[in-house]
């Protein structure tokens, strides 16, 4: 017998019963409550039913779209970050993974006085005047007396992003005693230097890159008459005085693959720029210093920071990428008997000294790929050996004064950045011109693919802000605040190209239900019957937007493209189905305002076991989704 034939008498006490997506009424011979749940065929969808969620359906869909849009810009986003990286690298092996810059302190001698320089400057060139001869230096850069911090960090910034890209980098503040080292790294107050602005440098570009997770993380150690000390440590004397120099505590550790680790050296996540700041304020006041004869805030050890940057790529690119940015403000060179150094200081002259030299002979031996690198001659070069050769990136700034007193140590120094660089220093003019026509096209490609990331990643933003107002929409189209639609949403992942999607999504949202609820001749007869049937009772409906309908009838539909996209198994397909019907079954009764205010009386909270039966008065009301579906099959 046809279940929806029967005069209706009346449904009372609704309870249902979703566990395959059917939706079955009960009664307890009163009031009629719920009209809109007697639907005891999933085929039967009335018409109007159908009309009532199509604004929902609309939000739905447009959040798919709106979906794949991300992923595909995503997608475009991550090809052009390549694109960058690869040109950033072609111009870093163009200009050499080790470079030099000259920084020449501003001319004033010690005593504040205005002196005749005996150096003059070219844009790659410094040539120094001494005792009637003439000396010529070549360097990548020279940044004259003039030069703000800003120029500075303006031709470090590209390494950063070097480093962002899983390189290790090390930049190196080079020079005699007041030079200006300390000044170029650290800076002051209201003039910045290199590694204050590279912190910041840094979280900028990874809060604009958000197709990639970066963590970043702090260390601080000194390099101090060859023993380490941890600045970032609880322990380290901040105010130490002469007599209490730290014992050594951390040793140096090289892993197979040459990396380097320094045992028990305090390594600090940091989440954010104003966290960074504080550590790094803080491994700077516990910085060795004390007086000299030459700089009153004389650095007399080697002070290393390192940031961390562990780059976990999204699905496609996979794994972790850990790199290493050292910025390293270098002890002063000296020559020991000018400073007038005995004692304790002598000796810090001479470890800085020796340590300096070791570091020279290192890069040097790297510039010339010498088979055997002498790292080992010092802690300092053994701490930044995986940062100094194949695959990493060497900035070594070399700081000289321009005072005549001064002439001898600033040749001095110059000399050290023609050993670094030495190889490079023999380039003819053609090959010069050369690589400067191939950088420029190269930083040509850079910028517009920047600008083109730019527009993708604002973009991206975009489309993210419609998903969001699109889910609120969905929201709203149904039932406020009814828990259940972002958890609709929620489970919808684009997983291939947008074509891929929309095949999905033309499949489960416009097309197709699934093939057991396909229409049969009998089914739509009883629709229509259904269709009176309902008609007759929406006069006691109670609202427009039966929660009930929604989701016993059209839910399955919708959670066809999550299980279609993610789902190969039948298997799974149920489990993920079961999870969901469950949870609209909670839903349904606790988060229905309406039903709760109109039906007070005859609803009851759904404390109801997964497979209780329906009872209405109807005998075809009693039936569990499984009985009902032997029916079907009997009538067809
Ligand atoms: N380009 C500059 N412009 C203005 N002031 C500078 C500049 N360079 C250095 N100074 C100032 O000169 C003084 C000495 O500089 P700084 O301490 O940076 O030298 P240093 O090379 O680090 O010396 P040390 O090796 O002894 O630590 C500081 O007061 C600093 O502010």
């Amino acid at each position: 017998m046809e279940p929806m034939e029967e005069p209706l008498r009346g449904i009372g006490n609704l309870h249902l019963d979703l566990s395959d997506g059917i939706v079955a009424a009960s009664e307890s011979g009163e009031v009629p409550s719920t009209p809109s749940m007697v639907y005891t065929d999933v085929n039967v969808v009335p018409e109007h039913d159908n009309e009532v969620s199509v604004p929902a359906i609309s939000s739905f869909q447009d959040s798919i779209f709106l979906k794949a849009e991300i992923s595909a810009l995503r997608a475009k986003q991550r090809s052009l970050d390549v694109k960058r990286r690869e040109a950033l690298d072609k111009i870093l092996d163009i200009k050499g993974s080790i470079r030099v810059f000259c920084r020449i302190r501003n001319g004033l001698s010690m005593d504040n006085k205005k002196i005749m320089s005996p150096i003059s400057t070219g844009l790659e060139k410094i040539t120094v005047r001494s005792v009637g001869t003439r000396k010529e230096f070549n360097v990548d850069k020279v940044f004259p007396q003039d030069s703000t911090q800003e120029d500075v960090f303006l031709e470090v910034e590209p390494i950063l992003r070097s480093a962002l890209d899983g390189h290790n980098v090390c930049i190196l503040a080079y020079g005699q005693t007041g030079t200006g080292k300390t000044y170029t790294m650290e800076g002051t107050n209201d003039r910045q230097g290199i590694v204050p602005r590279a912190i910041e440098e840094l979280f900028r570009q990874v809060s604009k890159d958000k197709s990639t997770s970066f963590s970043l993380s702090m260390s601080m150690l000194e390099v101090y008459m060859g023993s380490l000390g941890d600045l970032l440590s609880q322990r380290h004397p901040s105010a130490r005085t002469m007599n209490s120099i730290p014992k050594c505590s951390l040793s140096i550790l090289t892993g197979s693959n040459g990396t380097v680790e320094v045992e028990g050296l305090t390594d600090v996540m940091v989440p954010d720029l104003k966290h960074a700041n504080r550590w790094y304020a803080r491994g700077r006041r516990a910085r060795a210093t004390c007086w000299t004869n030459v700089n009153e805030a004389s650095s007399r050890s080697h002070c290393l920071t390192r940031i961390t940057i562990c780059r976990s790529g999204d699905k496609v690119e996979g794994d972790k990428v850990v790199s290493k940015l050292w910025l390293v403000d270098l002890g002063g060179s000296e020559r020991l008997l000018k400073t007038g150094a005995t004692g304790q200081t002598l000796d810090e002259g001479k470890a800085i000294n020796l340590s300096l030299s070791a570091l020279g002979d290192v890069i040097a031996a790297l510039k010339r790929k010498r088979n055997h690198i002498p790292y080992r001659n010092s802690k300092l070069t053994q701490i930044l050996s995986d940062s100094l050769g194949d695959g990493s990136k060497v900035l070594m700034i070399v700081h000289i004064s321009a005072s005549e007193d001064d002439v001898a140590e600033t040749i001095c120094s110059l000399s050290f950045a023609k050993r670094v660089r030495a190889i490079e220093a023999n380039v003819s003019e053609d090959a010069k011109k050369q690589k400067e026509k191939s950088i420029a096209e190269l930083e040509q490609q850079i910028h517009d693919t920047e600008e083109e990331l730019h527009k993708v990643r604002s973009q991206i933003e975009r489309v993210e802000n419609m998903v969001q107002e699109n889910n609120k929409l969905f929201l709203n189209d149904d039932q406020k605040g009814s828990p259940r639609s972002p958890l609709i949403l929620d489970q919808i992942e684009i997983v291939g190209s947008p074509q891929t999607t929309k095949k999905v999504i033309g499949k489960t949202c416009h097309t197709s239900v699934p093939h057991f609820m396909a229409s049969t001749a009998c089914s739509r007869q009883r629709q229509s019957a259904a269709g009176e049937v309902n008609s007759k009772l929406r006069a006691m409906r109670f609202g427009n937007k039966s929660s009930a309908n929604f989701l016993g009838s059209q839910f399955l539909s919708y959670s066809g493209p999550y299980l279609l996209a993610n789902s190969r198994s039948s298997k799974s397909k149920q489990v993920t189905c079961e999870a969901n019907i469950s949870k609209c079954r909670h839903s349904l009764f606790s988060c229905n305002p309406d039903n709760a205010s109109q039906n007070s009386t005859d609803l009851k909270p759904p404390n109801l076991p997964r497979n209780k039966k329906v009872s209405t008065s109807q005998p075809n009301f009693r039936v569990t989704p499984h009985q009902h579906r032997r029916r079907m099959s009997d009538l067809t």
